[in-house]
């Protein structure tokens, strides 16, 4: 018989006793393991070998772990804390207890959490006991971290031969002290009628695997035989470059938009206060406009140029109030402090630039607008929030518009994305009456999470700008629906200097 090279040297390396794994087939044959596990699934297909898979679970401690793996579990050093204060006789304040264990910051919580539950004693307002049965030697979880933990250059260890009790494995995956993965391994042994046919002797068949510029102008194809292709074996991944999975779920916002009929806006990153926030009808005072949410610009720190008689009417507005029972803010406004320039804090400085007619010129109902744009936030970063953000801003004006239409278009728009359940909480924002703030369910923490702010501009706040129709309109969070159509559940896994490369690889942006 006749067999090509990589499967006569597997046939040939395999045994009939020993079943043999692709990697000591690779070795034995100098062949990469995709190659080997390539020619082993021809072979089985010719009923030469058998091949086993087993599929082994490993587990590796995450970096929490190795670090109760190297301090103690939280719990067990309160417990030691306890016992030096005397715990065990009589309650101890819980307060000294926590300062002398040298637990801090979220560490106190999960020792307090776990406590209890482990048996090292009671918390009962404020007080600590310790139960002196407790032996924190057989912490059988403490066993359990110190069990995984690698030894020097170790990649994980076989769940198979830690023989370690399931429920405290899966109490540390709770915990998220540890990490299981899976690895199929297969291996090979050689059946009957592959012995009968290496003692009958085994030729190589001279295959080609590429076809070659060489064999089409020689002709030589027409007698080649060629190598199977085997979609099935493993091969080595390869990452190229792709978009980012927040620049792809902006272009199909921005697709999804134009195709509702919006046109997209554009404008400055850094602008006047006048149009970020005095033209929204937001009173100087407000505690948004404070160096707490501000990115405020050092040079030049003014705008140039300001539509007098737009200053004038949004000033009027902002001291008299607009219409026969205005009240206005009673609360100073200074022009000057309308000029400072910052990083935009929301996007809607676009919207008030071209609904006062003065970035594209008048612009007539009916007609929507929409941008995909960077604003700029001084918030404390955490999983849900960035310094800086994409806002999916948006506004329709035309005659009689209502809250329906509001509601109706922002369940048109998410059901672009599959989410078809979002939920409306009524909101206050200085220039919108009504308002409200969408919330989308999180696939799979089943959190709701805060996605967009909306509502109807006031007529504070669209008088002086000149506008006479009915204008919704909303920020959305790009990030935000980028978390709900991905699965993310932290900002700072998409974009930043903490993202998830793994993630960024592999998340779909599905449509
Ligand atoms: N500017 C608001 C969003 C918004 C825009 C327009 C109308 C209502 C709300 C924000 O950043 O949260």
């Amino acid at each position: 018989m006749q067999l090509p090279q990589a499967q006569l040297a597997v046939l040939e390396a395999a045994s009939a006793d020993d079943a043999q794994s692709v990697d000591a087939l690779a070795a034995a044959t100098d062949l990469p393991p995709e190659t080997v596990t390539g020619a082993l699934f021809a072979l089985e297909e010719e009923g030469l070998v058998a091949v086993s898979e087993h599929v082994e679970e490993s587990i590796t401690l995450t970096e929490e772990g190795e670090t109760y793996e190297a301090d103690g579990l939280p719990e067990v050093r309160l417990y030691e804390a306890a016992l030096d204060a005397g715990a065990d006789d009589t309650p101890a304040q819980m307060g000294q207890v926590i300062g002398a264990s040298g637990l801090e910051g979220p560490q106190v919580d999960i020792a307090l959490s776990n406590y209890a539950r482990k048996g090292y004693g009671a918390i009962d307002s404020g007080e600590l006991t310790a139960d002196s049965d407790a032996d924190p030697d057989s912490d059988p979880e403490a066993a359990a971290l110190l069990a995984i933990a690698p030894a020097e250059g170790d990649d994980g260890v076989s769940a198979d031969d830690l023989e370690l009790d399931d429920e405290v494995v899966d109490q540390l995956e709770r915990r998220d002290l540890l990490e299981r993965q899976e690895s199929t391994t297969r291996s090979a042994t050689l059946t009957d009628a592959g012995v009968t046919e290496l003692m009958a002797g085994v030729e190589t068949a001279e295959t080609v695997g590429q076809l070659t510029p060489d064999l089409l102008t020689s002709g030589d194809w027409r007698d080649a035989e060629f190598a199977e292709y085997n979609v099935e074996a493993d091969a080595e991944e390869r990452h190229g470059g792709r978009m980012h999975v927040l620049r792809r779920t902006a272009e199909r916002v921005k697709e999804v938009l134009v195709g509702m009929g919006f046109q997209e806006m554009d404008g400055p990153h850094v602008d006047a206060d006048f149009w970020i926030n005095d033209c929204l009808f937001m009173p100087q005072d407000h505690p948004a406009r404070t160096h707490w949410d501000r990115f405020a610009l050092e040079k030049p720190s003014h705008i140039d140029d300001l539509p007098d008689d737009l200053v004038e009417r949004v000033e009027r507005a902002h001291r008299e109030g607009v219409g026969e029972d205005g009240e206005g803010y009673h609360s100073p406004w200074d022009e000057d402090f309308a000029r400072a320039l910052a990083l935009r804090g929301h996007t809607t400085s676009l919207s008030t630039r071209h609904l006062s007619g003065h970035q594209i010129g008048e612009i007539e109902p009916p007609a929507r607008f929409f941008s995909v744009e960077k604003a700029y936030r001084n918030d404390t970063l955490d999983s849900t929030h960035l310094l800086e953000f994409f806002q999916i801003e948006g506004w329709v004006m035309a005659d009689e518009l209502s809250v329906r239409d509001l509601m109706g278009t922002f369940e048109e728009f998410y059901a672009q994305f599959g989410i078809t359940d979002i939920e409306f909480k009524p909101h206050y924002n200085p220039y919108t009456e009504p308002s409200f703030e969408l919330f989308g369910t999180h696939p799979t923490t089943g959190e709701l999470i805060e996605i967009g702010n909306s509502g109807i501009f006031r007529e504070e706040m669209l008088e002086p700008l000149g506008v006479e129709a009915d204008v919704m309109a909303w920020g959305l969070a790009l990030e935000r629906l980028a978390m709900l159509v991905t699965g993310a559940e932290d900002i700072r896994d998409l974009h930043g200097s903490l993202a998830d490369l793994e993630f960024l690889r592999n998340a779909e942006v599905i449509y």
